[in-house]
């Protein structure tokens, strides 16, 4: 883009970019690799025979893409026919021209960061629909669903409060209520501390109580915009507009879902909101994103949980789902690796279904960086310049920092993070809430 810095990219040795394509990045691709190898018996009791060669198709493919990585090979444009896989090769073709070296062509370690890790999980994901019929399998599911069990205690704390909050809601204050609400909204910003594309594939559950952390917890929140969400929504139950419309542009299944998830209930019984919209991923993304299985999948869980108020939410959730008043979408667009500025052109039909929208908000660390474009930006450039045109309606990032990228800060803020905590901007411990729109 015009104007805007260059992009964070695997060419600056050293950089969390440089390290998560040569360390992180294959480290993925093996565990990848080692699922397909363990359910080789299931695949063969599936399908026969057919089912125990597509296993070795996909890992062939796999393996190959690992290689192709860690050798810094040209990146090659996708071969199966997919939704998406013209618009890949055509953004393919424009980082080709965008390459500044006599041989032209993009490479891992060259080219921007955002567009050859999503090219990775792209590519992961053609591997699979390569190897019918096993090209619906999600190598990433084991591990999502494993998140979601072992973050069963802090669910079960999240949705005894959201229940027992449920039934006081219509009495509380207005400033019971806004307490209320910055409570929900900080339990889905550290619900992003922990997605599995950071840690490798390891699982990163949450096993502390975060709803008594929160307190805690309020000094690594670097920009906090809350007040601007409840002036937003709390004008409009004031002024009982009769409907009331939130996004949420998802990022993680398993326990940031749920967090999320427990943020739309309260929304919609304390009449802050009177329908949410979700969006959530076409395939397998960064191993945690949330597909439209993963989220019916949870919904149903927490639904047969052994716990009241566990299942009491997942009922309530369901029937928000049948009533209409939660609604998910999926677009293809959210796996592309182009920036958010370019929405209106690449997806004008999402652009115009977000421009519905009273507040959206973008949930993530991958999401932030679509937003900004994964440039280089001054920590102190307003994050309405970042965002580049992209104003479909109000929004609202909600992330803990896990990629070198942040702006809108004090000037110094950044600087003196740096000296005090070499790593603020990754290792997933300060959050944001930033928000742009006019109030
Ligand atoms: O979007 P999320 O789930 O919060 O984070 C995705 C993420 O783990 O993936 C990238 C590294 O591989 C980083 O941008 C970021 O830390
Ligand atoms: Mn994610």
């Amino acid at each position: 883009m015009a104007g805007s810095p260059e992009s964070l990219s695997g060419q600056d040795v050293g950089s969390f970019a440089y390290i998560t394509i040569k360390d992180r990045t294959p480290q993925i691709l093996t565990k990848v690799i080692d699922t397909l190898h363990r359910h080789k018996s299931e695949f063969f009791e599936k399908h026969g025979e057919e089912g125990t060669e597509a296993g070795k198709k996909a890992i062939s493919l796999l393996s190959k893409l690992r290689n192709e990585l860690q050798t810094d090979k040209p990146i090659v444009p996708l071969v199966e026919k997919f939704a998406d896989t013209d618009i890949w090769n055509q953004y393919l073709e424009y980082q080709q021209g965008l390459m500044k070296e006599s041989d032209g062509k993009p490479r891992w370690f060259y080219s921007p960061w955002l567009f050859v890790e999503c090219y990775m999980y792209r590519r992961i994901h053609e591997a699979i629909i390569q190897s019918p019929p096993i090209d619906d399998f999600d190598v990433f599911q084991e591990l999502k669903e494993q998140n979601f069990f072992e973050s069963q205690e802090s669910i079960m704390t999240l949705c005894t409060y959201l229940q027992e909050l449920m039934k006081t809601v219509e009495q509380l204050g207005e400033d019971q209520l806004k307490n209320e609400f910055f409570k929900f909204l900080q339990i889905s910003l550290w619900g992003n501390k922990c997605d599995l594309s950071r840690s490798g594939g390891e699982t990163s559950s949450q096993k502390n109580n975060l709803m008594s952390s929160l307190e805690d917890l309020k000094p690594f929140i670097l920009v906090n915009d809350m007040e601007h969400l409840w002036s937003l929504l709390g004008s409009c139950k004031k002024r009982e507009k009769s409907s009331v419309r939130v996004d949420i542009v998802l990022d993680n299944s398993g326990f940031e879902l749920t967090t999320d998830l427990v943020l739309a209930s309260f929304l919609l019984s304390s009449k802050l909101a009177t329908e949410i919209h979700f969006y959530g991923k076409r395939i397998p993304w960064f191993v945690s994103d949330t597909t439209v299985h993963d989220f019916n999948w949870l919904i149903d869980q927490v639904k047969h949980s052994n716990h009241k108020w566990v299942s009491k939410s997942g009922v309530d959730w369901e029937n928000y789902v049948k009533m209409g008043r939660w609604v998910y979408h999926d677009h293809i667009f959210w796996t592309l690796p182009h920036e958010y500025c370019t929405m209106s052109q690449v997806a004008p039909d999402l652009y115009a279904e977000l421009q519905k929208s009273d507040l959206i908000l973008f949930k993530g660390d991958l999401n932030y960086r679509k937003l900004a474009g994964d440039r280089k930006w001054a920590f102190t450039i307003p994050f309405h310049q970042a965002l580049n045109g992209f104003h479909p309606a109000p929004l609202c990032s909600i992330r803990t920092l896990k990629a070198e990228i942040q702006v809108g800060l004090q000037p110094g803020q950044g600087e003196e993070l740096a000296a005090s905590e070499p790593n603020w901007l990754t290792n997933g411990n300060y959050g944001i809430f930033q928000f742009d729109g006019s109030l």
